[in-house]
């Protein structure tokens, strides 16, 4: 199961990793004002409902023949649940990001040991802040929590019966300690967080109890099928595309866009610049910079000004324009940035329109725009010393093969596409693999599992334009920064009067 921001999507998947066969569907995203972001958990429970039947009822895929399940999750998220586990309130998402005062109260009271405790920096989109904000904002609910639980979790639980939580997850939440790889006891005794609101810990390939009476009577699913403690949606994504080693970089395409690095040792510490995480491979990290809107720049262009198209003629429609938009560049901070510009306040421009300029020119502008972002991440990790030579295109933007030409001219280095761009899901279908005992380690059941497709090479004329386009195009953060804050704070004003 991969649980997206956008949708569900179910794959069944053989022992010799073959995708038999794939349902999903869709769920909405609440933004009741600025910087909020919300779902309610059980549309995740009705949409995977409605996939798994489709899957047994549309693709004859036999309940029995399910041997096991395993959860890949949009992070960060906070579901809270009462005494009875009843959900208390919306799921704030890993990208709202109206907790910024209470990031600034965490940083204030432990800074520096903040980060030394849990290799982050605490962002809005990390669950910490969101609780802290719950605590502050909504009193009565906070007093009535009895368990914190990520989206994927919530799923699992309602599945099954049994809460848990693996470490790829927790990671997320800024509440584990990363060196301990337990709770931290020093953050949740400074924030006033019982110890008792954090799920029991599981490794992502951990058995997590088996599909319980009732949700196999709801689904149809067998209570002979095992659960297992999957991972992050970046996790099981690397994990699905092969990122077994540090020389391959991962670029993934969903709402959110990551660009990821495998990272062998607990001790790295990126010192919040970059994202560092449990892996859901046990015993391995990864690191990543987010993008907050980078498929969600180009569904927002595609909804506001091409609703009735067809996706994929809008997105190929960039290729009537040229490397550089006819002189458009766009900056994708619609809903403020986590990396390289840790800013919530942020919005996105699209600068040098002309008269000349038509559609196809603004759509090329955002595809190109979404990938100048992903290039600052790249020039942090090659600053570092990072050396790639192959990135790993997974997620919905990664349907696109000129989308992949783009990526391939702007990183000046060799793309290639997955059989099936859903990495998280293949990623989930292996933890349960290698739980169920099929294979004795990931990287064996790597072998077998990952499939490249389509392989994309850098174009050295192209690459020149684009290097030139970016230098422009990093001067729009800094230039555009005090009139975005401006406009923010604009609106907060008249929306709240
Ligand atoms: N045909 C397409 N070509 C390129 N990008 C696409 C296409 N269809 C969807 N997308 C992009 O894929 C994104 C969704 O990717 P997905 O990995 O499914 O996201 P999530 O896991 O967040 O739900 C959308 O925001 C959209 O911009
Ligand atoms: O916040 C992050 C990573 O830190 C996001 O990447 C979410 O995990 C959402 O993923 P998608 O829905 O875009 O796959």
């Amino acid at each position: 199961m991969d649980l997206g921001t956008s949708a569900v999507k179910v794959s069944a998947v053989t022992q010799t990793g073959e995708i038999i066969a794939q349902e999903g569907m869709d769920f909405p995203l609440n933004q009741p004002k600025p910087g909020y972001a919300e779902q309610n958990p059980n549309d995740w429970v009705n949409a995977t409902t409605v996939a798994i039947v489709k899957l047994i009822l549309n693709d004859s895929v036999k309940p029995e023949q399910i041997k096991g399940i395993s959860y890949s999750g949009q992070m960060h998220g906070l579901v809270l649940l009462d005494e009875n586990n009843q959900v208390l309130r919306p799921a704030m998402l890993w990208n709202d990001t109206r907790s910024t005062k209470q990031r600034e109260e965490i940083m204030a009271k432990m800074g520096d040991r903040f980060v030394e405790i849990t290799h982050n920096q605490p962002l809005e989109g990390f669950t910490l802040p969101k609780l802290l904000w719950v605590k502050e904002n909504q009193p009565e609910i906070f007093a009535k929590a009895k368990t914190m639980l990520l989206p994927k979790d919530y799923l699992r639980f309602r599945m099954t019966g049994k809460l848990a939580i693996d470490y790829s997850d927790a990671t997320g939440t800024v509440m584990l300690d990363v060196d301990k790889q337990e709770w931290s006891q020093e953050i949740l005794d400074t924030f006033g967080i019982p110890a008792s609101l954090c799920p029991p810990l599981v490794r992502s390939i951990d058995h997590t109890g088996n599909i319980d009476a009732w949700y196999s009577m709801y689904s149809g699913l067998s209570t002979d099928t095992l659960t297992f403690g999957g991972g992050a949606d970046n996790a099981c994504g690397a994990v699905g595309a092969g990122i077994d080693s540090p020389s391959k970089v991962l670029s993934s395409i969903g709402t959110s866009g990551v660009i990821l690095k495998y990272e062998p040792q607990k001790e790295t510490n990126y010192h919040g610049v970059l994202q560092y995480e449990d892996h859901a491979i046990p015993d391995a990290y990864y690191s990543m910079g987010v993008t907050l809107a980078a498929g969600f720049s180009l569904s927002w262009f595609k909804k506001t000004f091409a609703e009735k198209e067809d996706f994929t003629d809008v997105v190929e429609s960039a290729a009537q324009s040229t490397v550089g938009a006819n002189g458009l560049l766009f900056a994708p901070y619609i809903v403020g940035e986590r990396a390289p510009h840790a800013d919530a306040d942020i919005r996105g421009s699209f600068i040098g329109v002309d008269g000349i300029h038509q559609r196809h020119d603004f759509v090329r502008a955002v595809l190109e725009g979404i990938i100048f972002s992903f290039r600052d991440l790249l020039d942090i990790y090659e600053k570092e010393g990072a050396k790639f030579d192959t990135v790993v295109s997974i997620g919905g933007g990664a349907k696109s093969p000129l989308w992949q030409q783009i990526q391939a001219n702007i990183f000046n280095t060799r793309v290639v596409s997955l059989q099936n761009e859903q990495g998280p899901g293949l990623g989930a279908a292996m933890l349960a693999a290698v739980g169920l005992g099929w294979f004795k380690t990931m990287q064996d059941c790597t072998k077998v599992f990952v499939k490249f497709k389509d392989v994309f090479l850098p174009e050295e004329e192209n690459v020149a334009k684009y290097q030139k386009l970016h230098e422009i195009y990093k001067q729009i953060y800094p230039s555009t920064k005090k009139i975005s804050h401006e406009l923010v704070a604009y609106r907060r004003e008249n929306e709240e009067k």
